[in-house]
């Protein structure tokens, strides 16, 4: 069974149409990579898949069932990890992953979880000090504190150096060999190219594709996934105008 079913999602925000069908599915186990240009409705889709949003059509189905039938077990379920995390300054370390833990029934434990992200030695620093990427890890812990199946990791690496990104990705890759199901909302074609299963690329509220990068290099003639992708969206948007693609 897939972990995660995504079929035909339509999200509105008043006049705007943030999604406007959406298809894919994230098989157990799986790197799922979704990309898409600024504003194509990849962070609302995840955040229909994690509840945090209702949607207005379409099905989404977590283990089968739609996320509100999961009930409160879905925060369980599916771990989130903001784009931007935002906690009081003077709030330390252990005390953030401690206090997300209670909003959980089986929660990780904190000190083997800090011990994972690399932030062990930071415990006891308050939140307001840690440096760009300690504040990254410190995001992955708390969407990984509740034990979920799925974790969902929205521009994980955005403002991490190079040697934080690369270690960055070594995590997820442990994560994801712990048996989480992962979906990383990316605009990094290297990473995605280096960590995803597959990749579902997001246009306008539109599925143009989803594959693996092998693939969609491939189908495209491509020599790189940033290549492929770019010729992917263009060949989407002149069918869409029903012209013929240019040639990049
Ligand atoms: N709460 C909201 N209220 C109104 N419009 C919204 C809201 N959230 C998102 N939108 C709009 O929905 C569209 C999709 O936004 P979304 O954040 O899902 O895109 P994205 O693909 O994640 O973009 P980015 O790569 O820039 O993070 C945009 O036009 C955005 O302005």
């Amino acid at each position: 069974m897939a972990m995660i079913e995504v079929h035909h999602l339509r999200k509105t925000f008043g006049s705007t149409v943030a999604v406007a069908d959406v298809s894919f599915s994230v098989e157990e186990g799986e790197i799922l990579g979704v990309l898409g240009p600024n504003g194509a409705g990849k962070t609302t889709t995840v955040e229909c898949i994690t509840a945090a949003e209702p949607y207005n059509a379409g099905q989404i189905r977590i283990l089968g069932r739609a996320p509100r039938e999961h009930g409160r077990r879905l925060f369980g379920l599916v771990g989130y990890q903001l784009q931007t995390l935002a906690l009081p300054r003077t709030l330390r370390v252990h005390e953030a992953v401690t206090m997300f833990a209670s909003f959980y029934p089986e929660p990780r434990d904190g000190g083997e979880l800090l011990e994972v992200v690399g932030l062990t030695r930071q415990r006891k620093t308050a939140f307001g000090k840690l440096s760009g990427g300690q504040k990254q890890r410190l995001s992955i812990a708390l969407a990984l504190v509740g034990n979920p199946r799925v974790a969902v990791l929205d521009e994980l690496t955005t403002g991490l150096d190079p040697e934080g990104r690369r270690d960055t990705w070594g995590l997820i890759r442990e994560i994801r060999d712990s048996g989480v199901t992962i979906v990383l909302v990316t605009h990094f074609l290297d990473e995605a190219h280096k960590l995803a299963d597959r990749v579902t690329i997001i246009d306008h509220g539109h599925t143009v594709a989803t594959a693996a990068p092998a693939e969609l290099i491939a189908a495209t003639g491509a020599d790189n996934l940033e290549e492929a992708y770019l010729h992917t969206l263009d060949r989407h948007r002149a069918a869409v105008k029903g012209e013929e693609p240019s040639a990049r």
